[in-house]
């Protein structure tokens, strides 16, 4: 849903941002690499100490890379397959730094087990959604769905949940609760997010199939 109503939004708004780094000789892979370095190490080095505000603003300030190097390469008529792929495999990168970072504080100080299995099911859930589209287009279906919750919302219920809930740390009262709450709603619409993608594959796969055109040089791919 973000990706589709909020793109053309921050693409106007991060355009010019983008053509300055290309003015300096920047690369989108350099932007690629070192947003997901900055997220990475924002996640890791904040949230396993339950420092989850300063932890959200590292990461909100790099994870906007993932904007701007798309638009860097566009704008320079260099979108390539390999920064499509580096794009990709280093938001997997990032994606679990934050829900890893999460469930190591759960794991230590935090001190929740059944919170900590749900930070660590938001990470391989996430994971999931974005393998089963990878793969069934790798496979050669179109995958025409893009689900509940697509990356772009389960970073900004995560990150905003978390960036709230960080103001605790400063004396704000009730607000600790948004966290969890965020975490169940993410590993819920994941896992819907995974059953609409199987479900969408499966039925491109019947109709190919049924169609007769089958898949069987894809399925070696
Ligand atoms: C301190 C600052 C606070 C600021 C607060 C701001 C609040 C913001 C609120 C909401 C944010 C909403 C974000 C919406 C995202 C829009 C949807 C979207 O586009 O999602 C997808 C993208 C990027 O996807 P992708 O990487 O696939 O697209 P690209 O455009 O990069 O194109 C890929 C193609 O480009 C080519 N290519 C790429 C790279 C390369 N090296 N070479 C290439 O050739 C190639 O062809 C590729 O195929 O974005 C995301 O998924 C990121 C989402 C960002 C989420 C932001 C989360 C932050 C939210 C809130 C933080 C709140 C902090 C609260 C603090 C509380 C204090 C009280
Ligand atoms: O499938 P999903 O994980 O929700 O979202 C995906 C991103 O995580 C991936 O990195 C990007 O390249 C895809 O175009 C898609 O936006
Ligand atoms: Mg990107
Ligand atoms: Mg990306």
């Amino acid at each position: 849903m973000l990706n589709k109503y909020a793109r053309a939004f921050f693409t106007r708004v991060l355009t010019p941002f983008a053509a300055l780094l290309l003015r300096w000789g920047v690369s989108p892979d350099a932007v690629t690499l070192i947003g997901t370095a900055g997220s990475v190490a924002g996640a890791l080095v904040f949230f396993p100490r339950g420092e989850f505000f300063w932890g959200t603003i590292t990461i909100t300030l790099f994870i906007f890379s993932d904007l701007v190097d798309g638009n860097m390469a566009r704008q320079a008529g260099r979108s390539s397959k390999w920064g499509a792929f580096l794009d990709s495999t280093l938001d997997r990168v990032a994606d679990a730094a934050i829900f890893g970072g999460l469930a190591m504080w759960y794991a230590g100080k935090g001190d929740n087990d059944l919170l900590c299995a749900v930070a660590l099911f938001c990470l391989a859930s996430g994971q999931v959604v974005s393998y089963t589209k990878a793969r069934g287009e790798s496979l050669g279906f179109p995958v025409d769905v893009s689900g509940l919750v697509e990356r772009a919302e389960r970073l900004v219920i995560s990150l905003v949940a978390a960036g709230v809930a960080g103001l605790h740390e400063f004396g704000l009262p009730y607000v600790e609760w948004l966290l969890p709450f965020a975490l169940w709603v993410v590993a819920a619409g994941s896992l819907v997010t995974v059953a609409q993608r199987m479900l969408t594959v499966r039925r491109e796969a019947f109709e190919l199939e049924g169609a007769g055109a089958g898949v069987e040089g894809a399925e070696k791919s």
